[in-house]
């Protein structure tokens, strides 16, 4: 079905701004600090979780100051839906994990079920340590554990349908600099 451009240009127009730029790039600071102090001598491969780990990854990575290798994964779990089904696999990792600490970055654990099965891949592969770090946690007790938390969190943010930074409203907004909530949602 054809996308209504006029649909989406209106839902970012009406959305409500959770957090502007200013809050993501100080919680991009604060990240690559953390992230620093934990893995700049661990020669770590980072995986990027495609497609909404694209932008997070693009604004850490820059920031970390130490040796470390890039590679992606695509796994996805909501399509262009506001909820999410079974975990698709698309790429899996293939460089060869054994002995090696990995850190995986997203946009966002929301109930986490797409990171539970990203680190239970990279472990099952041979990791020494697989790390997370996402740039948006969402606040509420639907987890796929209890009190399930990243290795490392830019931004705690409301029980809302968000966009921007690497996430989408229908396949758009991922460029979006700030993080919005869609109205209603
Ligand atoms: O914590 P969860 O409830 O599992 O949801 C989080 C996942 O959902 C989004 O991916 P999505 O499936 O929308 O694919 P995308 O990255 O291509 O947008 C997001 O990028 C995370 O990977
Ligand atoms: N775009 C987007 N993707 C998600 N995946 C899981 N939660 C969300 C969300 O709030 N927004």
């Amino acid at each position: 079905m054809a996308v209504d451009l006029q649909e989406i240009i209106r839902a970012r127009e009406e959305a409500d701004c959770l957090a502007d730029e200013a809050a993501v790039e100080a919680a991009l600071a604060r990240l690559a600090v953390d992230v620093t102090a934990r893995l700049q001598h661990s020669n770590p491969l980072v995986y990027v979780v495609m497609n909404g780990g694209l932008i997070f990854a693009g604004r850490l990575l820059p920031r970390l100051p130490f040796p470390l290798e890039v590679a992606y994964l695509h796994a996805t779990r909501y399509g262009l839906a506001t909820h999410g089904t079974l975990l698709d696999w698309r790429v899996r990792p293939t460089q060869d994990l054994r002995g090696r600490s990995v850190l995986v970055l997203d946009d966002i654990l929301d109930e986490g079920y797409t990171l539970a099965a990203i680190v239970e891949h990279l472990r099952a592969e041979g990791a020494r340590e697989v790390l997370t770090a996402v740039l948006v946690h969402k606040e509420h007790e639907r987890k796929a554990y209890p009190g399930m938390r990243a290795d490392f969190t830019g931004l705690d943010i409301a029980d809302r349908f968000l966009f921007g930074c690497g996430m989408d409203y229908q396949g758009y907004w991922r460029n979006a600099p700030a993080i919005y909530a869609v109205k209603g949602l």
